[in-house]
């Protein structure tokens, strides 16, 4: 790839399964000098069935349908960009279990580029596991590179509230993101999966829309606090989750009605969340909310209302909420392009910085 900044499209399909993102930026693998075009393709519920249907699934037969619904979307949705140098594919977790079995992200990096006719970077989280990282988060490499385009002065927090939860605390101080010290990120717990999940099986709906049910409930807090007693908040981080790594939390909302199920497990999601930034080394000067959880204004309250430092979107530091995590995609391609490290010790526990991720070219 020709030295300094390339124009490079990164795509996401997230665990909360509604669709992909993509999203063109400008970057040597370093600084972000711009940020470009954005699109999204929405999975249709026939799609999202195939998808949900697959989910647990380790590398096997069986998988062909589920890998043609996210390649034939993937396809589509990329065509839409200008010719890049560069794409980022982070395909769609199926299964993660970095301490046994590995981490199962379903698409072919190979057949994407020869698709496309364009060089693709994939598979980045696997080279981590192996290495006995958790192989998750990735995205904090670009957060570090976000709190510099925005001249972050003291250390920050972002938090994504996607299907899962994760935070990324960074001092923007730090020279590099693979300096010790720079980062510490880790999955909070589950945010929205949950919860879409309880809407679809009780009510055909495919997400809790602003809030509303959880607004009309009423919180169990014996449910909460069971939930809460889960080693997992007890963790020291780097730690990461599976989507579906508290199966118990569908019984513990079991018996409560459709409203008071919902506010219990946006609590559950936002006092996971406030555990979770007791391990930060200290406290940030603001917390930027990403992902889809920030348009929750219940969530969003309730997180206002239980942290002690101000809660702000990433919209009000100028970046771009539904992209960040296709953005850092685009980002990590260019990082495993260049041969530049993509995790650390501070965001996946592995023991030394490092680069993961494929590169196949047409
Ligand atoms: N207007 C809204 N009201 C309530 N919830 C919303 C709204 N918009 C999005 N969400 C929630 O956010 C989810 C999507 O979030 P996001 O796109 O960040 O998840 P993801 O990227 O798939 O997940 P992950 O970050 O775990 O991979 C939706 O499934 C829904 O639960
Ligand atoms: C294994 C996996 O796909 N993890 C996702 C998931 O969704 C949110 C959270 O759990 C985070 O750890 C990660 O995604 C983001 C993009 C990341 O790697 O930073």
């Amino acid at each position: 790839m020709k030295d300094g900044p390339v124009r490079v499209v990164g795509a996401m399909s997230g665990t909360s399964l509604d669709g992909v993102d993509a999203a063109e930026i400008m970057t040597d693998g370093v600084r972000i000098l711009e940020f470009g075009k954005t699109a999204y393709r929405p999975y249709t519920d026939a799609e999202r069935a195939v998808l949900r249907e697959a989910l647990g699934c380790w590398p096997g037969p069986g998988l062909e349908e589920a890998a043609d619904v996210l390649h034939e979307a993937h396809a589509e949705v990329l065509s839409r960009f200008g010719r890049a140098e560069l794409v980022g594919f982070h395909g769609q977790t199926l299964a993660h279990d970095p301490r046994g079995r590995g981490t199962h992200q379903l698409g072919d990096g190979a057949w994407l580029a020869e698709r496309l006719d364009l060089p693709v970077a994939w598979d980045f989280r696997s080279a981590d596991v192996a290495l006995g990282g958790e192989g998750a988060p990735l995205a904090p490499f670009f957060h570090f590179a976000c709190a510099k385009w925005f001249g972050a002065t003291g250390p920050v927090a972002f938090l994504n509230l996607g299907g899962v939860g994760n935070v990324t605390w960074v001092d923007p101080s730090a020279k590099a993101p693979e300096q010790p010290g720079a980062l510490l990120a880790f999955d909070t717990g589950p945010a929205n999966a949950p919860l879409n999940d309880l809407l679809w099986e009780r009510r055909g709906l495919s997400c809790d829309e602003g809030g509303a049910l959880a607004a009309a409930g009423g919180v169990d807090s014996a449910a909460l606090e069971t939930f809460l007693d889960d080693e997992y908040f007890k963790r020291i981080p780097p730690k990461s989750l599976d989507r579906n790594d508290f199966p118990g939390m569908r019984g513990l909302v079991q018996g409560l009605s459709d409203a008071d199920a919902a506010v219990t497990l946006t609590a559950m999601a936002v006092s996971s969340v406030v555990r979770g930034m007791t391990h930060c080394p200290s406290a940030p000067e603001r917390v930027l909310v990403t992902g889809g959880g920030r348009k929750n204004p219940v969530m969003m309250r309730m997180l206002e209302g239980e942290l002690d430092c101000p809660v702000i979107t990433v919209e009000d530091a100028g970046l771009d909420g539904d992209m960040l995590e296709a953005q850092a995609f685009a980002f990590l391609a260019v990082r495993v392009a260049r041969g530049l490290p993509t995790s650390a010790p501070g965001t996946t526990g592995v023991s030394i910085p490092m680069g993961g991720g494929q590169l196949s070219r047409p």
